[in-house]
Formats: structure tokens, sequence, C-alpha cells
């Protein structure tokens, strides 16, 4: 199959997605020697626009895990807006050392439903952007070099048409999601809370606004949220002033209990093609 270009089109809050989406659309785009493009979904406006790729165009698409499966508030987005014309895909999808359950299952469900074919998937192990002890610097240059490696054998093998079906990934695409819990054991429920914002850190200077996934954090008065938090952290992480945290007991406790279940212990990526 002749490749004329590739896309990497990643949803990467705190970014370590986008690291590796970006790694591997380099490197396929090398591999085939064609030109290759990057395209952030992070925020409301970049989920606008409508996509439909060609069958000559190699699409990467990357999401990270949350509670078991795409973000819930974005994969309806993804459904919405790519589609393909049987144009190869492949599927990157990162988790933070707990566990990824169904959510490349669930990419490799969206992109075929779009019309393009996942001929490869992939799931790597990131630190958690929630807690951060977790998988502590990942992706590091090892993760980077092996996901280098995988793309350069998927888009060979695309090219050399050696694919014909999409490869079995584990997980269940109509599965539910993961219930989190927190150090009782029992559920955590923190889906109404939010982030804080500490008024003698804030100056307003809007980056948290800017950077949140559902536009929820307002530009004037960044201590407003207004709309939906699917708490990526992205403006706790990005805030220059160190001025947004979580307050939530539930929430807290959540991060507690990963950070006593799954700390310090080495998980592999993993690669299907
Ligand atoms: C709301 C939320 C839910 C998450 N759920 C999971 C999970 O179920 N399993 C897991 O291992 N990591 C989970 N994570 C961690 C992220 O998958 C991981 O940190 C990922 O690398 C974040 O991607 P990004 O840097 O591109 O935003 C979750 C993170 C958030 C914010």
């Amino acid at each position: 199959m002749r490749i004329s270009s590739v896309i990497g089109l990643y949803f990467s809050p705190t970014g370590t997605t986008r690291t590796l989406v970006t790694a591997a659309a380099e490197q396929a785009a090398q591999t085939l020697g064609v030109p290759f493009r990057l395209i952030s979904l992070n925020t409301p406006a970049e989920r606008e626009t409508i996509f439909h790729f060609s069958a000559d165009t190699l699409v990467i698409v990357g999401a990270p895990t949350y509670a078991g499966r795409l973000p819930n508030k974005i994969s309806p987005d993804l459904r919405r807006i790519l589609h393909g014309s049987g144009s190869p895909a492949v599927a990157l999808v990162t988790y933070g050392n707990r566990a990824y359950e169904n959510a490349l299952a669930e990419l490799f469900r969206v992109l075929t439903d779009g019309g393009m074919k996942p001929a490869a998937g992939a799931v790597c192990v990131c630190q958690h952007s929630i807690a951060r002890a977790l998988a502590a610097g990942r992706p590091n240059a090892e993760d980077c070099a092996e996901v280098r490696r995988f793309a350069a054998k998927a888009a060979e093998r695309i090219q050399k048409d050696e694919i014909v079906l999409s490869p079995a990934v584990p997980g269940d695409a109509d599965s539910s999601y993961y219930i989190p819990t927190g150090t009782s054991g029992k559920p955590a429920k923190f889906l109404k809370s939010a982030p804080q914002t500490d008024s003698e850190k804030c100056d307003r200077c809007g980056r948290c606004a800017a950077l949140c996934p559902m536009g929820s954090i307002s530009s004037e008065d960044p201590s407003v949220v207004s709309g939906i938090c699917i708490k990526c952290q992205a403006c706790i992480l990005g805030c220059p002033r160190g001025a947004k945290f979580f307050d939530d007991e539930q929430f807290l406790s959540h991060a507690r209990m990963l950070e006593q279940k799954f700390a310090g212990i080495h998980k592999e990526n993993e690669f299907y093609l």
C-alpha cells in the first residue's frame, strides 16, 4: 500500500501521550520517506475540525486511559471528528501504571467505526497524571525508542501490505468503567470535584483556562469552574505558579490508594501488530 503522508493526532492533557504520538509519527514518516503532521485534540476548539483521511494517509491516534477506557467525555468527540476511507491506522493508548483494561479495544473500535483500518496498537506506561509517584518520569528515552521501533515495523508492514486484518487486542470495547476506590477500599466518589485556586498565588494569567480540555475554567476569573471537570490535571500541572490544587477528600484518597498499591512496580509497554 502506498502511503503519502502520516498524521499523528492526540488527546493529551498532561503531555505524555503527545510525546509518544510524536515519536511514532516522526518515525513512521521517516521509515516511509513521507511528510508528517501532528494535530492536538486537547481543546474544544481543536475538536471542532472534522477530519476526512484519504486511503493513503497513515493515521496515528493517541489517547490516555481514564477509568479503564478512553476518557468518556472525549470518546464521542473522536467518533464525531475522525473519519477515514480505509485509511490504515495505529492506535496508541497510555496509562498510569494501574491498568488500561479496555482502552485499546475501545480505540480500535472508534477507529474501525470511523472507517479506518487499525493495523497496529501500542499500550504505553506513563506517569500517572493524578498519582505522580506512579511510573514517574515515563515515558523515558527507552519508552520512546520502543515506540519508534514499533512505529517503524508497523509502517513497513503497512507499506508491504502485510497487514490484512486488525490484530487481536486485549479488552472489551463495550465493558463498563473501572470504579475508583479510596484507601478504605470503598468507592471514591469525586465526579463533581473541581480544581481550587490559591488566590495568593494566582495572577490570572489565563493559562489554566486555555489548557482546560473542557473549556470549563473562566479566563477572567480562573477560580470559577463553570463546566465539567474531567480531572485531567492539565490546569494543576500547567499552572506556572502552582496555584491550582484539588482538595476533595475522596479524590485525594483515591490518589493515595494508587500510590500505595501501584508505585514502585515496573510495567512493560505492550505492542500489537
Ligand atoms: C481521570 C483520570 C483517570 C485515569 N484512569 C487511569 C486508569 O484507569 N488506569 C491507569 O493506569 N491510569 C489512569 N490514569 C492515568 C493516565 O492514563 C496517564 O497518566 C496518562 O499518561 C495521561 O496522559 P496525558 O499525559 O497524555 O494526559 C488516569 C488519569 C486521569 C486524569
